[in-house]
């Protein structure tokens, strides 16, 4: 195996994504060592149980002579845990997290930067409904795109270090882009909030329709409900965050969301078969060229997590 990328990691915050990075840095030999911290006590048990890494009763311990700290907590809580992370580090490291919404992250980390540090947000685009330590699994990465959202700092030092965080990542196997802060929310918040938006709210509507039982909602639900299912089952607290910090996006892709909702609504209601044929023969397209690009291939690991059973319909 080639030499280790980092020769030590800290990762903050235990559950899913901090727990798949321990296993893959581990499992593809990207850190020497791998130290976790995570405020609950609980968490730190069950990741000592599970063997995910050394795991330090403090956060101050944790990040002790690591070269790279990975924040692996809601987006809600970068400010506070960054602010606390950054005087324990060594100069010249690395502080990269792994949040939904870049610009909360990045004005997080810029807040708590002290100028020893160097400051490189991130986003891995690779995930599951399922979170907490046991949720974590070496191969979430692999293939899957890593985005990060390094600051306008050309100097040697920092290139250098986005340089060694790209090959960690690829070591973990993902794929690396880098992207400017506002473009990935504007992105992420048509591909990916949006989505767990309309999942969150049609699974809530469906419970509440006084005219269909719920019993049959569970009985019938084989098909598309089904996959709504899985999504709306996400953590509410890491998702409340996304929404609080990336308002401006989601709102103006839920606008036109809407919209789009009303001219269908008027098809139906006017009988107009050939707006929805159009309208459902342009998404078969997009879909095509989703599955083209090889972004759907089975290669991408939304909510698949090879260590669970799969659901028995
Ligand atoms: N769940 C997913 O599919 C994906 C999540 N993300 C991002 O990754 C981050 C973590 O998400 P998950 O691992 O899914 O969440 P999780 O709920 O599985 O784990 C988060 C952990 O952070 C700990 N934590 C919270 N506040 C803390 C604090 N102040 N200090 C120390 N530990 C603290 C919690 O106790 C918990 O164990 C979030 O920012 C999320 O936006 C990114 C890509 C995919
Ligand atoms: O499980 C799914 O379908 C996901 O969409 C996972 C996911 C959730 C949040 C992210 O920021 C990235 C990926």
């Amino acid at each position: 195996m080639p030499d280790p990328v980092f020769s030590k990691i800290a990762i903050i915050g235990a559950g899913l994504i901090g727990a798949s990075i321990a296993r893959a840095a581990a499992e593809y030999g990207a850190a020497g060592s791998v130290v976790l911290y995570d405020m609950d006590a609980d968490v730190r048990t069950r990741a000592r149980t599970i063997g995910l890494g050394e795991v330090t009763d403090t956060l101050e311990a944790a990040v002790a002579e690591a070269d790279c700290v990975f924040l692996c907590v809601p987006v809600g809580a970068l400010a506070t845990v960054a602010a606390n992370v950054v005087p324990a580090m060594t100069s010249g490291t690395i502080l990269t997290d792994v949040g939904s919404v870049k610009g909360e992250a990045a004005a997080a980390l810029t807040a708590a930067g002290d100028g020893r540090i160097h400051l490189i947000p991130g986003h891995p685009i690779a995930g599951t409904e399922q979170s907490g330590p046991d949720a974590g699994f070496a191969t979430l990465f692999r293939d899957a795109w890593h985005i990060l959202t390094p600051s306008d700092d050309t100097s040697a030092d920092y290139l250098a270090a986005v340089e060694r965080l790209t090959l960690f990542w690829q070591r973990l196997g993902a794929k690396v882009e880098t992207m400017d802060v506002a473009r990935h929310d504007r992105v992420l918040a048509i591909t990916s909030h949006l989505p767990h938006l309309i999942a969150f709210n049609i699974v809530a509507t469906a419970f509440d329709m006084e005219t269909v039982e719920q019993g049959e909602v569970v009985k019938y639900s084989a098909g598309g409900f089904r996959d709504f299912t899985r999504i709306a089952a996400s953590d509410p607290v890491m998702w409340r965050d996304v929404f609080l910090t990336n308002k401006d996006a989601v709102l103006e892709c839920l606008g036109r969301f809407s919209e789009d909702l009303a001219a269908l609504q008027r098809a139906i209601r006017w009988g107009d078969g050939d707006m929805l044929m159009r309208e459902f023969t342009r998404a078969r397209t997009i879909r095509k060229a989703i599955i083209d690009a090889g972004q759907d291939s089975g290669a991408i690991n939304f909510g698949r997590n090879p260590n669970v059973e799969p659901d028995t319909e």
